[in-house]
């Protein structure tokens, strides 16, 4: 199979992590005798440093162009410490997703076997947990009308969603309940936003369509409180732009770490995949961030852009083994994880490709 595939690595860890996202890419190709081409492009704090833009019209124009993109991270200090930026890294994934209409965001919560000592949360209340998040990823409160009033003393953020906008995130979240344990869950906050009251009126009438879907209705607020204290009660969540975010970041902890957690960008055209975490400044370029989200990031990516579930099957199985052989990276060590088993980024992307082999 021939496919051509963008490679955006970003800022901080997002660097670090899409090297070895990529090179499993590669290996899977060589391995099954695929033909994959690559290309790179700017986002973020590197495309401000090279253009001033942290989306250049030519990152849009290759990602058009391609069948997949591998999305690393954005974010750097300066822009976080300094709220009165005109320009700031995370334009650049919110314009990406905006301009490839990305409405869907699919983050898997799936926690290896080996990494129950991992959590923070305890391994009774953890074994077999399976969550699919749908976040809805190119509306509310991150593209609403925003702004200050004159002399910049109010500033406002607009959360708003349109039937349109539900409804196809709805659609997608339901079919993919049907093809597992048949439970949504909605998240919203209808109690008090009227965008959600709108949410939770889309989601009951296309319910209406998949009577064999049993459906609930959460408050943000509860669904944060029951993911931590029952996340096996759940299969698949769906909600909006913020809540999504808060919720799957709050989700890393019952895979063990920010750094497991791959993430599904589709919608009306190519695909993006990326881990969920961002560019982590605290531990950028002392190569210890662990990888594998990006990698599992591809696996996404070879299932749900190209079809190849075998190729997918093989990433999984890859890093199931490397973890059962004992190698963690330092965010998923615990303490039966010897020293000489805790490894580097580029160290356990080397495990893997030899797992591979
Ligand atoms: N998708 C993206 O590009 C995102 C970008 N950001 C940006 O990233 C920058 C840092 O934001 P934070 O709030 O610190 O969120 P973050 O997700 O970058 O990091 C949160 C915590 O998780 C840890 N972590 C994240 N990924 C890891 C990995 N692969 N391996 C090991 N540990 C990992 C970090 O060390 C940090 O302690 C900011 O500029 C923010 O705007 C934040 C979230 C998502
Ligand atoms: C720029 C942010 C919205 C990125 C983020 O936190 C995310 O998509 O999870
Ligand atoms: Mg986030």
């Amino acid at each position: 199979m021939k496919k051509h595939i963008v490679v955006i690595a970003g800022d901080g860890i997002g660097q670090e992590v899409t090297a070895v996202g990529k090179q499993v890419l590669e290996r899977i190709a060589e391995k099954f005798g695929h033909e994959f081409t690559y290309d790179e492009a700017l986002i973020g704090h590197a495309a401000i440093e090279a253009t001033g833009n942290p989306l250049p019209e030519e990152t849009i124009t290759k990602s058009k162009a391609s069948d997949a993109i591998l999305f690393g991270a954005v974010g750097h200090p300066k822009y976080d410490n300094d709220p009165s930026a005109k320009v700031r890294p995370e334009q650049g994934l919110l314009g990406i997703r905006k301009a490839l209409g990305l409405y869907a965001n699919l983050r898997p919560i799936k926690l290896f076997d080996e990494l129950l000592g991992a959590s923070s949360i305890k391994p009774e209340f953890l074994q077999g947990a399976d969550i699919l998040f749908f976040r809805e990823l190119t509306g509310d409160v991150y593209f609403g009308e925003k702004g200050r009033n004159e002399d910049r003393s109010t500033a406002y953020d607009t959360m708003i969603y349109s039937r349109y906008e539900i409804e196809r995130i709805a659609e997608k979240a339901f079919e993919a309940a049907m093809t597992r344990r048949k439970k949504l869950c909605s998240v919203d906050k209808a109690n008090v936003l009227e965008s959600s009251r709108l949410w939770r009126e889309v989601v009951q009438d296309v319910a209406k369509r998949y009577p064999d879907v049993e459906v609930e209705h959460q408050f943000i607020d509860a669904a944060a409180m029951l993911l931590i204290k029952d996340p096996r009660r759940f299969d698949v969540v769906l909600t909006g732009n913020l809540f999504g975010d808060i919720l799957t970041d709050e989700a890393s902890q019952i895979a063990g770490s920010m750094g497991m957690l791959a993430s599904a960008s589709v919608g009306d055209t190519v695909g993006l995949y990326e881990p969920i975490h961002g560019s982590a400044h605290d531990i950028a370029g002392k190569g210890v961030a662990n990888p594998l989200a990006s990698v599992l990031s591809v696996a996404l990516m070879l299932d749900i852009s190209f079809g190849l579930k075998t190729e997918a099957e093989t990433v999984l199985a890859a890093v199931d083994n490397v973890l059962k052989a004992g190698y963690r990276t330092r965010d998923i060590a615990d303490t039966n994880t010897s020293s000489d088993r805790i490894l580097g980024t580029e160290a356990i992307g080397a495990r893997l490709i030899a797992e591979l082999n």
